[in-house]
């Protein structure tokens, strides 16, 4: 449903077409970039280029038949006297990058608002008398703290910084790793601390020394910390793990239990620790559209129907949030 309520806005009429491939590029857009015929990422990347060729006959048939089209993908495609026109790859790309943002993210909020309001009824009977938006609102943010939709943010960094000691090269690409890596109490005793995030990025760097003998030909750079020195080679991309942000406790007081309740404190959600729609000038320029789609879902489901859970709910929270043998309600009219 979700993918075809962000496709539809894209490309109206030819949806169908791209459905099924496109579901494949998703589940690869988090694997380990190992480029070999098997493996998701490659996989991934065969998708994309078999959803570049069916855009570019999309494109082939639009100027074929001349009929016109009031969707983004003409306005991309057929805007030749803008200054800012995008060659063909760069319009595709933008297609991609805005179904990929736009569609897994609603439907996984969604998914976990409809789990979370199952598992809560107190939650889910005050969302059906209350003033129903701003209960709403309070769902949806809490669902996508507590679930951790998008678990980190993609950066690079643009000049050299220091961190606790730690010394992050101006170039390297990096993931903010919001989320908690686990539960582990040993790696986390005290999951507050920046120091300890880093010293653990210095254990995953560690392994990735030896990684770094069958990439040497690549110049080296050093991570320099408290106690560590790393070689990274130049161009890596690399995980950088900060603290637990949206499972610290000393920010979201009891951050594993649903609470959509804090988020009536409305400065929660402009702090500078608050990164469920990013920050910054990368902040999601999608998050009103997704607000209401997933409010508009949610609110007739709750308000027409009532659910119940069949079998067993077994959700993956890493590397993205999932329910393999999906999560199966029984529906039934108010
Ligand atoms: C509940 C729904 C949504 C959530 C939780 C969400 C979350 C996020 C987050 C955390 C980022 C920042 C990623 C980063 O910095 O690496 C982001 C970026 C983005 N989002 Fe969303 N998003 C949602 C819905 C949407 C929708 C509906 C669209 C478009 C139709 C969209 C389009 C984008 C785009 C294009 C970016 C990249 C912005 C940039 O890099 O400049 N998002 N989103």
């Amino acid at each position: 449903m979700a993918f075809y309520v962000a496709f539809r806005q894209i490309i109206i009429a030819e949806c169908d077409l791209i459905y099924e491939a496109f579901d494949k590029a998703a589940t690869a857009a988090l694997s380990l970039p190992i480029n070999i015929p098997g493996k998701s990422y490659y996989q991934g990347l065969q998708t994309r280029k078999n959803i570049h060729k069916i855009l570019r006959q999309i494109v082939e048939e639009r100027k074929a038949s001349r009929k016109t089209h009031n969707d983004m993908f003409a306005e991309l495609i057929g805007n030749e006297k803008s200054r800012y026109r995008l060659t063909e790859e760069q319009v595709f790309n933008q297609i991609f990058t805005i179904l990929y943002s736009g569609y897994e993210t609603v439907s996984v909020t969604t998914m976990m608002a409809i789990k979370y309001l199952h598992d809560h009824p107190k939650a889910l009977q005050e969302l059906k008398v209350r003033i129903f938006l701003i209960l709403l609102i309070e769902v949806i943010l809490e669902t996508s703290s507590l679930a951790t939709i998008v678990n980190g943010l993609l950066g690079k960094i643009t000049q050299d910084v220091e961190l606790n000691g730690f010394l992050i090269p101006k170039g390297w690409r990096i993931y903010v790793f919001t989320r908690e890596l686990n539960y582990d109490p040993v790696l986390y005793p005290e999951p507050s601390s920046y120091i300890q995030s880093l010293e653990m990025a210095g254990q995953v760097l560690g392994v990735s020394q030896l990684l770094l003998l069958i990439w040497s030909w690549r110049r080296a750079v050093s991570w320099k910390g408290t106690g560590h020195e790393f070689f990274i080679p130049k161009g890596w991309r690399i995980y950088v793990f900060t603290r637990d942000i949206n499972y610290d406790p000393l920010l979201y007081p009891k951050p594993f239990t649903f609470n959509p309740w804090r988020w009536m404190d409305k400065s929660l959600e402009s702090h500078s620790y608050c990164f469920l729609f990013g920050a910054g000038g990368r902040l999601c320029p999608g998050k009103e559209l997704g607000m209401v789609k997933v409010s508009t879902f949610l609110h007739y489901f709750v308000t027409k129907y009532r659910w119940e859970e069949v079998g067993e709910v077994d959700i993956i929270k890493f590397p993205r949030v999932e329910v393999p043998s999906g999560l199966h309600v029984r529906v039934s009219k108010h």
